[in-house]
């Protein structure tokens, strides 16, 4: 039975009269002609009709330049030195290429400014100025534009307008961007509008997540994103990796973490050909060398997290004020779904211990849980039977939970990175989230950071927590008290 989520969106009644124009919109869209992307065009956000007209022909002489010229930006690259464009004297049509080049540039970097994405590398396609260009532009299939109407997505994120044209135009891309702003669909558009139809030739995608959560999210995605076409997508499960033989398997896009993937190639003795896979060579070579003529990208400021999320330091004074702080904040308001993140899994475990008889409904999850247990509570919390789900950081990096509000750091995050990816599971795709973060003697030394990334995120921080002095920031996981308030005899 389809797992009801609808307690995600309680509380939201459309007013119709107030949106009749876009109940009517949707009323017409169930009558559509379904070969008719036109109708799925004029759904989508338009920055400048005119500029799309001009893009195509400007990105197509881009290609042609003899020489490439550096677009503004940091430089990231060693020896991305500018070089200065050549062109043949004196024809008036290369005159006004150059014209119309120099106003396409123009438009970008206005573009680009607008929605904060910073570009470096070698003649950077201009960023999308709306979805209708997948279609204008690069003459994609309808059914990617259907499920972007379905998907209910009006615009692209700043990643996704920056990052699919430079993986459309076959370039190799490093791209940095806010927790929550649709990393996700920037690669997976491309990949398969440059796969365009499912072969025989094997493999030809690999997609390496670092959690088997965040893989099977990728697959779920993955799968929304490609309706309609007949790609073949798998992710890499235990059964799979044990029972399949690869080289007969009907896959095009295979999702896998980078720990199955090394098993599958060690076990199968490299039966396993990625030798038509997107990325030259094996995945590790890619991250050991200098990518060839690669494009980054980077959205929004270094070290800061989402703008969209609230966040609060609260001092706990000891281990035992951290329970009676959590207590309180859910007297006061308890803002389901939640995520509570602690340092380890005993702890998570204790915590657990702790809140399952309150009377709040809450699941705990690490990776001491066999798969089929960590699929029940990821299932029970996105189907809000769980409404707190206490985690460590195997849920810290991109895992997508619709309309998380709040997330709480129990135990103080053990680096900048951790703190950003943690409290990015609230305030995703543009929602407000909140994250509370409670702190003890033990973490005072390393507050400065988090006030570092607070500001960079545009929060108001105290100015006795910007005077603090900053600390080299290693894994900060002290030893802390137990969480657990049974007598220790009754623990054994
Ligand atoms: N163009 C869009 N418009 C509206 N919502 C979008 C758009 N693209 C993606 N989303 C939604 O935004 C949410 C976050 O997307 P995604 O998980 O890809 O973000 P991310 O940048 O990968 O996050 P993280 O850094 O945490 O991994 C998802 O719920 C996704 O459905």
């Amino acid at each position: 039975m389809e797992k009801d989520t609808s307690f995600l969106l309680t509380g939201i009644k459309f007013n119709k009269k107030r949106f009749a124009g876009d109940f009517s919109r949707f009323k017409k869209r169930k009558q559509r002609n379904d070969d008719s992307p036109v109708d799925d065009l004029s759904y989508f956000k338009r920055e400048d009709t005119e500029a799309e007209k001009v893009v195509v022909s400007v990105n197509k002489k881009r290609k042609r330049k003899t020489k490439a010229e550096r677009v503004e930006g940091f430089s990231v690259f060693k020896g991305s030195d500018s070089v200065p464009v050549v062109t043949d004297e004196g024809s008036e049509q290369e005159e006004n290429n150059q014209k119309e080049l120099n106003r396409q540039n123009e438009r970008d970097l206005r573009l680009r400014k607008k929605y904060g994405i910073h570009v470096s590398g070698n003649n950077v396609p201009s960023p999308l100025q709306s979805f209708a260009e997948l279609s204008t532009r690069y003459g994609c299939e309808s059914y990617l534009l259907h499920n972007l109407v379905k998907l209910g997505f009006k615009e692209p994120t700043p990643i996704q307008r920056q990052a699919i044209p430079v993986l459309l135009s076959g370039r190799e891309c490093f791209a940095k961007a806010p927790t929550g702003s649709g990393k996700t669909l920037a690669f997976v558009y491309p990949m398969l509008m440059k796969l365009k139809q499912p072969s025989k030739d094997g493999i030809r995608t690999v997609i390496l997540c670092h959690t088997r959560e965040l893989a099977a999210q990728t697959t779920r995605e993955c799968k929304k994103m490609a309706k309609g076409s007949k790609f073949r997508i798998k992710l890499m499960t235990k059964e799979l990796l044990r029972n399949t033989d690869f080289t007969k398997l009907p896959c095009d896009i295979l999702i896998s973490t980078p720990r199955r993937l090394q098993l599958c190639i060690c076990k199968k003795k490299k039966k396993i050909d990625l030798s038509s896979a997107t990325l030259p060579g094996f995945v590790e070579d890619v991250a050991r060398t200098v990518m060839h003529d690669a494009v980054r990208i980077i959205v929004g400021d270094k070290n800061a997290a989402s703008e969209s999320i609230k966040q609060k330091l609260i001092f706990a004074g000891s281990e035992e004020g951290k329970l009676l702080a959590l207590r309180q904040s859910f007297a006061e308001s308890l803002n389901p779904p939640m995520l509570i993140f602690v340092q380890s899994i005993e702890r998570a475990e204790e915590l657990y211990g702790e809140l399952k008889f309150d009377s709040i409904r809450v699941g705990v999850i690490h990776s001491n849980l066999s798969q089929e247990q960590r699929e029940s509570v990821i299932d029970d919390f996105r189907a809000g039977k769980t409404w707190v789900l206490i985690a460590t950081d195997v849920l810290g990096r991109g895992m997508d939970f619709k309309g998380v509000k709040c997330v709480i750091n129990y135990d103080f995050p053990d680096c900048a990175a951790s703190y950003i990816h943690r409290i990015g599971r609230s305030g995703r795709a543009g929602r407000i989230g909140e994250a509370i973060t409670f702190y003890t003697e033990h973490d005072i030394p390393y507050l400065r950071n988090i006030a570092n990334v607070m500001t960079a995120s545009g929060c108001e921080v105290p100015s006795w927590l910007t005077d603090m002095p900053k600390k080299k920031w290693k894994k900060h996981c002290p030893r802390r008290e137990s969480i657990s308030t049974k007598p220790k005899d009754e623990e054994e």
